[in-house]
């Protein structure tokens, strides 16, 4: 479990995290929705260690992240698998060499048949087995994702963290790749954070909500409770989404042929 206590930061003396306090939950994806702006990725890179709080502190299974030893934090920054959002791979690489990257960086003590079993494993749970000899450029978006989680989950990490995991990616390798996600959470017993704004991933994925508005947490549940708040912040952030405003469409129109987009063409 990742704890988050009144963490606070501004920039030029504009705050973007007001004092967030929240709870990620192990063996669960949780994730932290909210519009753009709204400090998510600033929330994210906190936790990570990648930016520091002006106030506040992370906590990672009781042990403290923010302020403590370099070792400690070394510590925990090793249990930490990260999926960017554009898959970040090495185009100079081929795709097992970017799996194994983290585990050279990581685990230098592996031998170089025990690293290439573990890439070998990565990529056959991820479903590329086949695709160890490819270079970025020749894999698809969905694929390069795929890539990315199992670069994230090669050193076996305990805490993985997604930046938008569908951005780019159409809305069936999307569903791919949060269930994909999902599976690996439960099959690992992994702490995941998801940053989204995909209600899709809501409602396919969202076992454990977190609703980031202006830099505070207006709202926490789960996907079964989030269609029902009546925080009106949220509210208007679901009710803008484009996959409610489609099946409202369907609800007073009727049927599947009055699923339209925003400009009224057949989606
Ligand atoms: N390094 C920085 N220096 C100054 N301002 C920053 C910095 N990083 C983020 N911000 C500001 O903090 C605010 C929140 O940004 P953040 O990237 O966390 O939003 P977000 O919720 O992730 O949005 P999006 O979904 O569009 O990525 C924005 O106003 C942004 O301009």
């Amino acid at each position: 479990m990742i704890e988050v206590s009144n963490v606070q930061k501004a920039f030029d003396g504009n705050p973007v995290l007001k004092g967030i306090n929240c709870t990620f939950e192990t063996g669960k994806c949780n994730l932290l929705l909210g519009g753009s702006g709204t400090g998510k990725s600033v929330l994210l890179q906190c936790i990570v260690g990648l930016m520091k709080p002006d106030i506040g502190s992370i906590t990672f299974d009781g042990t403290v992240y923010t302020n403590n030893k370099v070792g400690i934090r070394q510590e925990i920054r090793r249990k930490i698998g990260m999926l960017f959002q554009g898959s970040a791979l090495f185009d100079s690489m081929t795709v097992a060499e970017n799996v194994a990257f983290p585990l050279q960086m990581l685990t230098p003590e592996m031998s170089a048949e025990e690293r290439r079993d573990r890439v070998e494993f990565c990529l056959k749970r991820v479903g590329l087995e086949n695709a160890g000899t490819k270079m970025p450029a020749e894999v698809s978006g969905g694929m390069k994702k795929r890539v990315g989680i199992a670069r994230a989950i090669a050193p076996q990490c305990t805490y993985l963290f997604c930046d938008e995991p569908n951005s780019g990616l159409d809305p069936a390798t999307s569903i791919k790749i949060d269930n994909l996600i999902h599976e690996i959470t439960h099959e690992y017993n992994i702490t995941t954070v998801i940053v989204t704004h995909d209600m899709n991933s809501v409602i396919e994925i969202g076992e454990h909500i977190i609703f980031l508005y202006e830099g505070q947490k207006l709202w926490d549940g789960t996907k079964d409770e989030i269609l029902n708040v009546e925080v009106p912040e949220l509210k208007e952030f679901i009710f803008s989404s484009s996959l409610v405003r489609a099946a409202k469409r369907v609800d007073d129109e009727g049927g599947l042929a009055a699923i339209t987009d925003e400009q009224g063409a057949n989606i």
